[in-house]
């Protein structure tokens, strides 16, 4: 049986909003399910403007992998040289996710990104993004007004890069249908990344550091009902394993 201080440790990047009035943090559940139920365990890092070195210096040593969810706010455009507002704009977790990404990729900690997330590995890797994806190929955007099994169905398909990480991680798949609920999207991956997966408008949909053991970007949402996708739970377990092993490593 598996021992307590086995399970790996994963960060999970807030979100932070205002609710009724109130500064809040929030974070889907279905993120925090998807990886205790693979067989982590998580612990939350809320963030502060001005705090962001701070936080990850004191807690990536404690860590086996992290997490960078999904977000309905934006990166704001100056983190990747573009000029303009943002009005739903989340500045400190831009500041934490921007400061513990290179970190993370520097010790080799295994990092799944998803959709905002996967945009901040694209920012943080020297990359840009699209801030408006075009829409007449491809809808990349779900209509919020719908119900949600409505709005995470799959809605377009993918075409998975022959030998790329992540079709060899899906069992040598090359295309997969995925949902979308995005605006925004990459523009330009940049010199670090490599293309994992695109959308027939083009876009790059997953992205994957190479020569490192797992820092895996997807713009979709395997998290949702991940139980009823073969390659959603592979995404998870795959992740945890690289978790498990960067734990024992470091234990070494
Ligand atoms: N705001 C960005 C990123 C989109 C995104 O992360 N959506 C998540 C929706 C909520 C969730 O399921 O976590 C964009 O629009 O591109």
């Amino acid at each position: 049986m598996e021992r307590i201080m086995d399970k790996p440790l994963i960060g999970v990047v807030m979100c932070h909003t205002v609710k009724d009035g109130h500064p809040t943090w929030v974070l889907h559940q279905k993120y925090l399910d998807a990886i205790m139920d693979v067989g982590g365990v998580v612990t939350a890092l809320p963030h502060r403007p001005g705090l962001g070195e701070t936080i990850s210096h004191r807690t990536l040593p404690l860590l086996d992998g992290l997490l960078l969810p999904g977000s309905p706010s934006n990166i704001e455009p100056w983190r990747y040289n573009v000029s303009g507002e943002e009005s739903e704009s989340d500045p400190g977790r831009d500041e934490l996710a921007l400061t513990l990404i290179p970190q993370a990729l520097k010790l080799r900690l295994p990092l799944l990104a998803i959709c905002r997330g996967m945009q901040e590995l694209v920012v943080a890797a020297g990359g840009t993004l699209n801030r408006q994806l075009p829409s007449e190929q491809v809808l990349h955007y779900a209509d919020t007004d719908a119900p949600l099994a409505e709005q995470y169905a799959p809605a377009h398909p993918v075409q998975l890069m022959a030998d790329g990480q992540l079709a060899r991680l899906l069992g040598g798949a090359r295309s997969l249908q995925v949902n979308s609920l995005h605006k925004q999207g990459i523009k330009d991956a940049g010199p670090r990344l490599q293309a994992e997966a695109t959308a027939a408008d083009g876009v790059i949909e997953a992205v994957s550091i190479p020569d490192h053991p797992f820092a895996i970007g997807v713009q979709w949402h395997p998290e949702w009902r991940y139980q009823d996708s073969d390659a959603s739970s592979r995404l998870f377990e795959a992740f945890i394993n690289a978790c498990h092993h960067y734990r024992k490593e470091k234990r070494l």
